[in-house]
Parts: structure tokens; sequence; C-alpha cells
């Protein structure tokens, strides 16, 4: 890529995408290109095509997706595979129509099978059944990270897929029902905490910032009491899903962005395929290659956040897969290694949280 190359950054409002176009901004890149979902539809094919057509990017990142947690994904999963296969279809069909130069596609490590060797390779895929709460959404991964594939072996183009493990970091979603394990419980602990110690302009900057079922800061105590009650979060103590054994694997948002423009500038689809007839498994796998357990992890954030109220857990809600670490070898060796400890990304999420309801 040059400095003044036109690069799309699909989903430059989101976790991930705020990050990559934050890294490349930093990095120089001055000619970059986002539209919000408001602006453009990514799952309307006209409406990409005539954008395409208008600002004929040269280097696309696809950050854009519909994107939630375990208990999201169990429950709209048409949505999880219509609407990623629609947007994906849009993009990199639009991208090769438009002879893009290179395209980065952001899949999952949810890719792999339930019971994949630990830690997972990238020759994990395909080998065995899905985790089946998150099924509709790997497949549309899946499908994904083989159109790329396809595209690269049939036309030479050069698209690149990541399989990012979870990732958190500013502009992550914190809704108490919909969004992933680390910034739901960032929130749930942060409130619980507030609830215990009387501090109700805080817990009611909170609802103002992201209301909860239309219960906002104007709310009475006994509102707020009663909805952040459905959702575990009581003065005191909380209450978090599944058994807390499963074991997670966590990346700053920010580290992940520089990966992915890492990727962009130095890694080739030649490259990944290597020199032999075996052409699968171009993919790459992100991530730190530590884990720890869901306990462990709302440990860790009751320690950072100074709460030292009850942790239980609601066994009636999903563990999902009991394990997915990847295995990080091929990362490390194209040259690429993470910066952020979890301790580290814990503390400056909880950070940025805070700020962003002190005024
Ligand atoms: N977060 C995680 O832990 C992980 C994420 N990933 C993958 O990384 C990528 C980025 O995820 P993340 O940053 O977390 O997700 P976010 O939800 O934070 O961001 C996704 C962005 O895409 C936009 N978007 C969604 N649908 C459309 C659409 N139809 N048209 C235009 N824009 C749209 C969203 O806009 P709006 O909000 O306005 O709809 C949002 O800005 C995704 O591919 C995701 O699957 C992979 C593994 C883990
Ligand atoms: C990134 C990845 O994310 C998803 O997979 P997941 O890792 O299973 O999702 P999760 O982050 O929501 O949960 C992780 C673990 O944490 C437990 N857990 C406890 N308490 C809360 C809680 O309060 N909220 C949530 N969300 N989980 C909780 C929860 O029960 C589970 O055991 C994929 O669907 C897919 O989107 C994907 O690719």
């Amino acid at each position: 890529m040059d400095k003044n190359s036109r690069i799309f950054v699909a989903g430059h409002r989101g976790l991930v995408g705020s990050a990559i176009w934050k890294a490349l901004e930093s990095r120089g890149y001055t000619h970059l290109i986002g539209r919000t979902h408001r602006e453009l539809d990514l799952e309307d094919p006209a409406a990409v095509r005539e954008f395409f057509d208008r600002e004929k990017p040269e280097y696309v990142f696809l950050a854009a997706a519909f994107v939630g947690g375990i208990v999201a994904n169990s429950r709209y999963r048409a949505d999880f595979i219509f609407r990623n296969l629609q947007i994906q279809q849009n993009v990199i069909g639009e991208s090769f129509r438009h002879g893009v130069s290179k395209l980065l596609f952001l899949g999952s490590t949810c890719i792999y099978p339930r019971e994949a060797p630990q830690p997972m390779k990238e020759d994990a895929l395909l080998t065995s059944p899905l985790e089946y709460t998150n099924e509709p959404y790997a497949i549309a991964k899946i499908a994904g990270l083989k159109m790329c594939e396809s595209f690269n072996l049939q036309y030479g183009a050069n698209y690149i897929a990541v399989m990012p493990t979870n990732l958190y970091g500013p502009n992550d979603n914190f809704d108490l029902e919909k969004s992933h394990v680390l910034p739901a419980m960032v929130r749930k602990i942060h409130l619980a905490k507030c609830l215990e110690e009387g501090a109700w302009d805080a817990v009611r900057r909170d609802l103002d910032m992201l209301p909860v079922e239309q219960v906002d800061g104007n709310a009475s105590e006994e509102a707020i009491l009663a909805v952040l009650g459905k959702y575990g979060v009581t003065p005191g103590a909380v209450e978090l899903w599944g058994t807390g054994t499963p074991l997670r694997e966590f990346l700053w948002s920010e580290d992940m962005a520089d990966a992915c423009v890492f990727v962009m500038e130095n890694v080739d689809f030649p490259q990944l395929r290597g020199e032999g007839p075996e052409i699968r498994n171009c993919h790459i796998n992100i991530g730190t290659g530590k884990e720890i357990s869901i306990r462990g992890l709302a440990e860790l954030i009751a320690g950072t956040a100074g709460y030292r109220g009850k942790i239980t857990f609601n066994t009636s809600k999903p563990d999902g897969t009991m394990r997915k670490l990847t295995d990080v070898s091929k990362l490390h060796s194209l040259g690429w290694k993470h910066r952020v400890e979890l301790e580290q990304g814990i503390a400056s999420i909880y950070r940025w949280y805070l700020d962003r309801r002190s005024s």
C-alpha cells in the first residue's frame, strides 16, 4: 500500500474497524474511506456497487459484520448467517469486479470445530462439527474465507483471511445481553459496585449512555433496580452466565488492528499458499496464544474495578465451546506478536469506560 492509496475500511466505527482506521492514520495513510451503516448499507448490493464505482478503493479491510456474543448468536441465528453472507458477498464481489489490489477479510476462531485439538492450528478447519451456539455465524465466516481463497486460486486475487480470537477495546458493544463476555462483565461489575455504594449519579450516567430496555438515567430507582436485576446486576452481587469454567483467549483491539495492517503491508497470498500441492488453510490465526477461565476473567475485572461483592454463575445460560485457544505459530513466523497483555488491557478498557461516563 502507498501512503496515498485509496483504502476502504468497512465497519470503521466498530471495535476493530475504528482501531484499524486509527492505526492507518498513525502510519501516515492519507486516503482513508469510511461509511457509516446509515450512509451505506453493505447488505444492499446496488448501493455497494455504486459506492465502489464512485470511490474506486484499491485496498479493502472488511471489518463490517453482524456481530454479537453467545446469546445473540444463539437467538438471532438467521441474521448471523444471512446478513454476514450478504455483506461478504457484496464487498468481496465488488472488490473483485473493481480489481481491488488486496483485501483483508476478518473471520473468527469460531470457524474451528468444537472439539478441535488445542491450541487450534489453521488446518483444524472443516475437520469435525462446529459449536452449535454460533454455527450460523461460523458458517458465514467459513464461506468468507473460502471465497477469498477461491478468488485467489481461480483469478490470482490477493485476498487474505485472518481469524481473530475474542477481541475487546475502545468502541466495544456494552449491551448487557447481546455483547461479548468481556465488555458485558465490565459493565455488570461496574454497575453492581455503584449500586452497592449508592453511587446513583454514576448509575444514571451509565444508563444515559446506553439505556437498558428503554430505562435511562431519568428512571426511578425502583425501575432501574428492576431492569438491572433482570440482567443479574444487583447491589453488591453479579450473576454471570454458564459455569465460569470455559476458557477463552482475549486480544486487545488495537493489537488486532496492528496485526491487520501488518498483514496488509507484508503478507501476500502466494507466500501463504506455499510451493506444494497443499492449497488449503491459507488463513491466519490472530491471537495471544494465552487463555483464562471465565471465572478468572471476572475476578480480574472485579480486581481492576475495586469490586468486592459476590460473583455467581447461572448455569441455565450456555457455556459455548469449553476451550478455543489459537495456535499463533503461523502468525509469529510471519513476524507479528501481540503487545498488550490482558491485565493491562482490562485496566485500559475500564479507564476508557469510566472516562466515557465521567462528564
Ligand atoms: N469482537 C470480537 O470479539 C470478534 C470480532 N470478530 C470479527 O471482527 C470483525 C469486526 O468486529 P467488531 O469490530 O467486533 O464488530 P462491531 O459490531 O464493533 O463493528 C462492526 C461494524 O460493522 C458495521 N456494520 C454491520 N452491518 C453493517 C451493514 N449492513 N452495513 C454497514 N455497516 C455495517 C457496524 O455498524 P452498526 O453498528 O451501525 O450496525 C459496526 O460499525 C467482524 O468481522 C467480526 O465478525 C472476530 C472475532 C472476535
Ligand atoms: C468472539 C466469539 O464470541 C462468541 O463466542 P463466545 O466466546 O462463546 O461468546 P461470549 O463472549 O459471549 O461468551 C464467552 C463465555 O463467557 C460466558 N459469560 C459469562 N457471563 C457472560 C455475560 O455476561 N455475557 C456474555 N456474552 N458471556 C458471558 C459465556 O457463557 C461463555 O461461556 C461467538 O458467538 C462469536 O461471536 C465469536 O466469534
